[in-house]
């Protein structure tokens, strides 16, 4: 193609993760496909009609990754060097309750993915979850057996076992409890729930025997860039450095903004119907990240300022 080389694409690019992800690619001047469903929905590009080698260093384009002619026509012209597969179905309930368009989207999908990265001989880096772990003696390290307790769990870590067999040069990124504020979009996020209910002076019912080591989206999305800078292969836990349930959380939240905590009520995850089984303890063990990509988190309480905008990087 040009001298600048083939681009690194990315999947569910409208998404909280892909939103970052875009940004801090762009910030280090790769040559980057964002693909999404629709229209770009976060980051205004011209809508591009040259050839590969006129192309400015930023496109966005269409593409469903459960239709395989969708997938060809994109992956066909821009024969990216590394796919980055973040777009997912991410809701834990509506996974439970159509487990066979979940399988679709998070298993099927990622299968024709990595046909087409076979095809264009493309790396391919995975966006995975705590969720493949059942929770029951977090926190977890990379070669820790997964055995996922939901539909959702599930589908990622069957996802998961095709990338692994693939026989691409891959990596697997598992990420917890994503949390930041999206570019373009609403999106509730623990910390500004908190922040509302307490603010309009209502009382929330918070889990309490959960728990997870919460990550910032910016966090995340560096802490990728940095794997592919590296050409790190394998797989690599990715998340924040505090062991929290989310009622820490909130309260955390609560301190830091000098709102009423005692409109937070501590309540038991069982007293919740929620269709999704969660792992109770979930966590990560970073040592590898840090040790190998020199991947260094914000604590919660300096993610909760960049969340709400309160501090920059
Ligand atoms: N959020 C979290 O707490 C965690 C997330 N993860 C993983 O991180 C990744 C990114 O998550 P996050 O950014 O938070 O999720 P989002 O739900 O914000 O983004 C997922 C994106 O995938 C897109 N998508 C879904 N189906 C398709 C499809 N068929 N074709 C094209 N795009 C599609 C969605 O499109 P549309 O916007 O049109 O619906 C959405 O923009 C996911 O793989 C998720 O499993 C892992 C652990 C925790
Ligand atoms: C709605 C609600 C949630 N919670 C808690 C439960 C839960 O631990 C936390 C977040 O709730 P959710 O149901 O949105 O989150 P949940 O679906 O459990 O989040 C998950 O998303 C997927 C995509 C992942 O991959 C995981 O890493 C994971 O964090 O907040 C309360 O305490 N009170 C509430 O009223």
């Amino acid at each position: 193609m040009t001298e600048r080389g083939r681009p690194i694409l990315i999947t569910g690019a409208n998404g909280l993760l892909g939103q970052y992800l875009v940004k801090v690619l762009i910030e280090e001047g790769q040559f980057l496909v964002a693909t999404g469903r629709g229209v770009c929905r976060f980051l205004h590009a011209e809508v591009f009609k040259g050839t590969p080698q006129q192309a400015p260093s930023y496109i966005y384009a269409d593409m469903d990754f459960t239709d395989p002619a969708s997938i060809r026509h994109v992956m066909d012209y821009w024969k990216p060097s590394v796919v980055i597969h973040a777009g997912a179905m991410t809701q834990v309930d509506p996974c439970e309750e159509d487990p066979l368009k979940c399988y679709q989207v998070n298993v099927e999908g990622t299968d024709l993915l990595l046909d087409a990265a076979k095809a264009v001989g493309a790396r391919f880096v995975f966006v995975s979850t705590d969720f493949v772990f059942d929770g029951a003696a977090g926190p977890y390290k990379e070669d820790d057996t997964p055995a996922p307790i939901s539909v959702y769990g599930q589908s990622k870590w069957e996802a998961e076992k095709l990338v692994m067999r693939s026989g691409l040069d891959w990596a697997i990124v598992r990420t917890i409890l994503v949390y930041g504020t999206p570019f373009s979009g609403t999106r509730a996020n623990i910390i500004s729930w908190a922040r509302d209910s307490l603010q309009a002076g209502r009382t929330i019912k918070v889990v309490s025997d959960q728990w997870r080591t919460p990550t910032y989206v910016g966090d995340l999305a560096e802490g990728i860039s940095a794997l592919l800078r590296l050409q790190k292969q394998g797989v690599y836990h990715i998340s924040g450095r505090d062991f929290l349930t989310p009622y820490d959380m909130t309260l955390r939240t609560a301190r830091l903004l000098g709102l009423d905590e005692a409109l937070l009520v501590k309540v038991d995850a069982s007293t919740f119907f929620q269709p999704g089984r969660r792992p109770p303890r979930t966590g990560f063990i970073i040592d590898k990240a840090r040790r190998e990509l020199g991947f260094e988190p914000v604590s919660f309480d300096e993610g909760i300022l960049l969340t709400l905008g309160l501090t920059e990087r």
